[in-house]
Order: structure tokens, then sequence, then C-alpha cells
């Protein structure tokens, strides 16, 4: 073990409330919206084939060019009550809203900045509006906070001369100003997601990273903070030197996923996921695969079914619109979520061998267990393999529990299921299953003590 003063805080997992509410979300929403969403991918008749939001950094686009587009923002479809509404349908539990992306823009009056939402024709606080707009849908707020500010001077991306480090301390007030006036405006916040915290500059500022999570958290008890903040004394991010996470939960699954339990290490963990293949802010060409909500809803059964949380981006255009293909992918989505779920909030691993037909998983708080099917198979017959000494007793359909499916049991253990659905759902669906242990098996009501 090596001697750190700013590494991991906690070894496992945290186990206050709003640590427990936030593993439990199971589905949350991500919105990338800022002055990129303008030129939606395209500047001078040019196409930009990187990410939209990324656009600044193309040599197709001037910096000059880009750096006044703010004073043409000024979305007059933006309606933060009808994106709320949406979130809801769609199923998400919390939200993650880009304040500042790597451009500095903020969607907040900042005091501590020009470049923001005030000097643009639009001139309202579109962060206010949809804190409020969400909280009114009874999702929980996080805020996305870009550390990479390409439009301040003392933003640096490594530090190599003097006048760097000088220009670079103002930098690192300006963001503790800007994150203390988040936190001041809208203290319903519940959790603070960093990005842009890879550069040599940051890597080097634990101590200075290591006070302000410390200043941010003593600001609202229970703020969550995840690993991609916090560099330890030797510049790591995520994982210290002696492989202890930073931070409440890992940030590295960013339009990826984990395979096994094991890359997951006993950690809380998001999965942040775009819908084309690289696009977080609006580009008005999406090119390559753009996901179906079969993928999409096999992506966050996957990440349940690996105690993570599957977080959905969205990307509004420069009015203020969700786009037409976001909106029918939430309405399919959603649509799943009315029938199913039960398998998904306040779910997470069950520690049965995964088998072909799909994903288990299971409620931390009923222990009620779940088949959530993508892979019929031919034969109708569902494997489960449970541990020692727990067999199933029951079988049925999440959406039609009065037929039973019936149950053999191996020699060596195994349980098979068999359903051959008529109308072949043309989409995932549950099973929920009942063993000898589970509390809530009726004939189990009466065997226990008094
Ligand atoms: C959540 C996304 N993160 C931003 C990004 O720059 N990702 C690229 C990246 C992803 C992982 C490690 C380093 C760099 C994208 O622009 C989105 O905001």
């Amino acid at each position: 073990n090596i001697t750190l003063k700013y590494g991991a805080e906690r070894i496992g997992k945290r186990t206050d409330q709003p640590m427990q509410d936030w593993r439990n979300y199971g589905l949350g929403q991500f919105i990338h919206w800022g002055v990129y969403a303008i030129p939606g991918g395209h500047w001078n008749g040019k196409y930009y084939a990187g990410a939209a939001e990324w656009i600044r950094s193309w040599e197709g686009m001037p910096n000059e060019a880009y750096d006044n587009l703010y004073k043409e923002f000024n979305p007059k479809n933006f309606n933060a009550n009808a994106w709320a509404k949406q979130a809801k349908e769609l199923g998400a539990k919390y939200v993650i809203i880009t304040t500042k992306h790597h451009d500095g823009f903020c969607l907040w009056p900042s005091e501590y900045t020009d470049y923001t939402i005030a000097n643009t024709p639009y001139k309202k606080d579109i962060i206010g509006a949809l804190v409020e707009a969400y909280d009114k849908q009874g999702i929980d707020v996080y805020l996305y906070f870009s550390i990479i500010d390409w439009n301040h001077f003392g933003y640096k991306s490594k530090l190599v001369t003097d006048k760097d480090r000088t220009d670079y301390e103002v930098f690192k007030e300006f963001t503790r100003n800007q994150l203390i006036e988040l936190l001041t405006r809208y203290p319903e916040t519940k959790g603070l997601w960093f990005d842009g915290t890879w550069d040599a500059a940051w890597k080097e500022q634990a101590s200075y990273v290591y006070d302000l999570d410390k200043e941010l958290r003593e600001m609202i008890p229970g703020l969550i903070i995840g690993s991609r903040f916090r560099p330890d004394d030797y510049g790591n991010r995520h994982f210290d030197a002696n492989g202890n996470m930073m931070g409440d939960y890992e940030q590295g699954w960013e339009r990826k996923m984990p395979n096994t339990i094991e890359e997951v290490h006993g950690n809380d963990w998001d999965c942040v996921m775009t819908i084309p293949e690289n696009q977080w802010g609006y580009h008005s060409d999406w090119r390559g695969h753009v996901k179906t909500s079969n993928e999409l809803i096999e992506m966050l059964v996957k990440a349940v079914a690996l105690d993570g949380n599957f977080v959905l981006n969205f990307g509004p255009d420069g009015l203020g619109t969700i786009r037409k293909e976001e909106t029918k992918l939430a309405k399919q989505v959603g649509e799943w979520m009315k029938v199913n779920s039960t398998a998904i909030y306040n779910c997470g691993y069950l520690d049965w061998e995964k088998q072909d037909w799909g994903y288990f998983t299971t409620n931390r708080i009923t222990q009620e267990k779940y088949m959530v099917v993508f892979n019929q198979p031919i034969s109708g017959v569902y494997t489960v393999k449970t541990k020692k000494g727990v067999s199933i007793e029951k079988a049925y359909l999440l959406d039609n529990p009065g037929l039973e499916l019936s149950i053999e049991k191996t020699y060596n253990n195994e349980f098979l299921i068999q359903y051959n659905p008529e109308n072949h759902p043309e989409e995932p669906f549950v099973m929920v299953i009942e063993t000898n242990k589970d509390q809530n098996n009726s004939d189990n009501q009466y065997l226990q003590p008094k």
C-alpha cells in the first residue's frame, strides 16, 4: 500500500440514503445543450465528422466565428416543462444537464464571466428553468460541469511556463467560484458530473481538487460526485495509486459498458450513452449506426444487471427542440418501462450464472427476482442455475401473472422453465421467479415463525 494524502476517501460503496437513492435510479437522462447546437456539426457548408459539441476544435470552424455564435443564441422553441415531461415519460429517475461544456459557454447567468446566456438574445437562465421543471416532475437533478474551458485565458492543458502557472491559478479560483455559484443558485442539485479532467495541468492539482471536493460536499450534504473529478498525489483519476476508486461511483463507462461483474470491482457506476455512435451535442446529420429502442433497452437492462445506472443522452437543436428521432426513442423506451420497470427500479445484480436468453435482475429491497429476456430459445426452454439450496417454485410473466409457467428441476439443481409465447413478443419481456428462500412467496408466509 502506498501512502497517499489525496487518494480514495473511502473503500467500498457509500451507504447513506442519497447514495442508495442514486443506486436505485436505474435509468437517467443526459442533456447536452449549448452554443454548439447552432452550427449542428456544419460550418461554411462543410460537414464536421467529429462530435458536434467539439466543433470549435475543428480547423473548419474559425475560433473567432464560434466565439461569436452566442450572440445568435435565441432558442425560441425551448420549453423546459416539455423536456421534463418527456423525461418523465421515458422513465428517467434523474437528469444530468450540461451547465458549461468544454467551450466555456454558461447556460446560467454566471457572474464570473461574460460568456453566458445572460449576454445572448435569449437572456434567461436555462439551468434555473430546467432545474425547476425537472424538480416538478420528481426527477432528481445533477449538473454536468466541464473543467476544460476553452474560453478562459487561464485554462491550460499543461503547465510549461511560469506564466502558465500564474494564469492557471486564476483559472482554478474561477472554477471554484463557478462551482460554488452553481450550488448556491441551485441547492436542489443532488450531484455534480465532472468532465474534461484528463489534462496534465489538472492532474497536478491533487490538493486543490481535494479541498474543493470537500468544500462542495459541505455545501450540500449527501452531494454525489463521481470518479472523474479528483486526481490523486500521482495524477491518477478514477482509481488511485493503490487501485481504490476515488469519488462515489465509477464514471469511466462513456459509450461503453462492462460485460462482467468482475469489471465493476464492487463499485457503483454509470454508463453514459449516445443514441448515434458519437454525438452528444446536436448534429443535424447523424451518420453511422443510430441505436434502436431494443438496443437501448438491452443496454439499460445490462447496466442494471451489473449494478450500474444507464444514462441516455439527448441533444436538443439550436432552437431548443428535442429532435424527432430522440422523441420517438424516448416514447418507445418509455412504453417498455411502463410495463417492465419493476425489473429496473431499485434493482441490481443477482449472482446467478448469466444465461444466453438474457439478464437476471433482483430488487434490492424485496429480493424479488426477474429474468429479462432478449433471446428467446427456439426450444422454449429457459435454463436457470441457482445457488446451492435455492430452488425455483414459481415462474410467471410480469405482464401476465396469472399464466404460471412450468418448471422442471434437473438432477444437478438446474431449473428449466418452459415458455413458447404464442404471440412471439417482438420486444424484450420479463419473467418473475419465486424461490424457496423468498419472503414474498405465498407458501412461506405460513411457514415463517410468527
Ligand atoms: C460526456 C462526454 N464527454 C465529452 C468528451 O470529450 N469525451 C471524450 C473523452 C471520453 C473519455 C476520455 C477522454 C475523452 C463529450 O463531449 C461528452 O460531453
